[in-house]
């Protein structure tokens, strides 16, 4: 399936907020992930190996810190070009390699529309017919071939992808409606009272035309007539006027990687066996090598466990020490951190710079 005139836009704006301590110093897209990439590589990964011919970064927060993580990751995959927007010259300068570089201030973004709006020069560039929207904090593996097959077979203004989750978590989604034929009725973000267990998957393919008419109608409304954001505002309103919105079924392990306890939820939930995501297929951008899973400890291996320490359904990030002595029990190690000889860690998080002296339980 050829993916010719697909350009993907990737969101990776958000502060990560909800990370705590994961993001105090680095960026959301940037927090490590099991044992072998940054959460961004999952959609970058997703997007060169479907072969999207185009791929611009849709991002506000310590920006060169994450083009440099992608220029020295992906700028040279043969078929995906990456684009970085407004600031492409700057960015690139210097080979792209020194992180902090200091932007320009950008008007402020209230939310994922305003990403489109800012980035519009790029995003509707001739040269492609439809948009692909992904987000830098999901996990998942995914050709997007079909789903583009799908799209442009029943052409419709947009394809989202949808799941069917566990309904007591729905209201922390968009919940999707649809007909029979999977025509998207409704799509209510973050609802109080769900009606149905199907959510919306966050990444979906625009027609380029239907998409610019849309926003530049929302636009219209002046800054406070809406709310900025693509499923609150631009898919509600397509659907409103009659536009045809597909779902499209995601089948398989998806996640989105929200806050503390779902980074530690999620991760650890990569040991069970099948794997929900095998770790050969995992993108490594930490280390030369895919992590090991090494069933006699049931964890993801990023280094060695030395002999006499005991460690147990965890993520062991490269870079990361365990000390002789230390136990480590369904945790993630993140690179740098250390845990010393004496002290046990058990459903926890290790940061980097964290001095344990003491055993540690529960997530920081
Ligand atoms: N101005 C900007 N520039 C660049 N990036 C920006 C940006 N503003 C936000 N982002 C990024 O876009 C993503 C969307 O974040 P939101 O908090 O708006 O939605 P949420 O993830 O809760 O739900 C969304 O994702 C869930 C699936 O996880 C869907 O069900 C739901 O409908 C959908 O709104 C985040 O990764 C954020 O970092």
């Amino acid at each position: 399936m050829s993916l010719d005139g697909v350009r993907a836009g990737l969101l990776a704006g958000g502060l990560g907020e909800r990370m705590g301590p994961l993001t105090s110093r680095v960026c959301k897209p940037l927090v490590p992930y099991a044992a072998s990439c940054r959460l961004v590589d999952f959609s970058v990964a997703n997007a060169v190996r479907s072969g999207v011919p185009e791929l611009v970064l849709l991002s506000l927060h310590r920006e060169s810190d994450l083009v440099h993580h992608l220029l020295t990751h992906w700028d040279d995959r043969p078929g995906t070009r990456l684009h970085f927007g407004p600031h492409e010259e700057l960015l690139r300068a210097d080979g792209g390699r020194r992180p902090g570089t200091v932007l320009p201030p950008r008007p402020a973004e209230r939310g994922t529309a305003d990403a489109l709006l800012a980035n519009a020069e790029y995003l509707f560039a001739p040269g492609a017919n439809d948009l692909l929207v992904q987000h830098a904090d999901h996990v998942y593996l995914f050709d997007y071939g079909p789903m583009v097959a799908a799209h442009r077979a029943s052409g419709a203004d947009c394809t989202i992808g949808v799941q069917h989750i566990e309904p007591e978590y729905v209201r922390l989604f968009g919940m999707v409606e649809v007909d029979a034929d999977l025509r998207v009725r409704a799509l209510v973000e973050k609802p109080q009272h769900p009606t149905s267990d199907l959510v919306f998957t966050a990444f979906c393919l625009f027609r380029i035309d239907a998409l610019r008419a849309v926003l530049t109608e929302l636009a219209a409304r002046g800054a406070d007539g809406w709310q900025h954001d693509i499923s609150r505002d631009v898919l509600p309103e397509m659907i409103a006027q009659g536009r045809p919105v597909t779902a499209f079924p995601v089948e398989g392990y998806w996640a989105d990687i929200g806050t503390v306890d779902r980074y530690h939820r999620e991760q650890l939930g990569l040991l069970t066996r099948p794997h929900p995501i095998p770790p050969e297929s995992l993108p490594h951008t930490l280390s030369g090598s895919a992590p090991r899973f090494a069933p006699d400890t049931g964890s993801l291996l990023g280094v060695d466990v030395p002999a006499g320490a005991v460690v147990e359904e965890s993520v062991l990030h490269p870079g990361c020490r365990i000390a002789p002595g230390a136990k480590v029990l369904r945790s993630v190690v993140l690179p740098g951190a250390t845990v010393p000889a004496g002290v046990s860690v058990r459903d926890g998080i290790v940061l980097a710079g964290e001095e344990l002296t003491t055993d540690r339980f529960g997530l920081p």
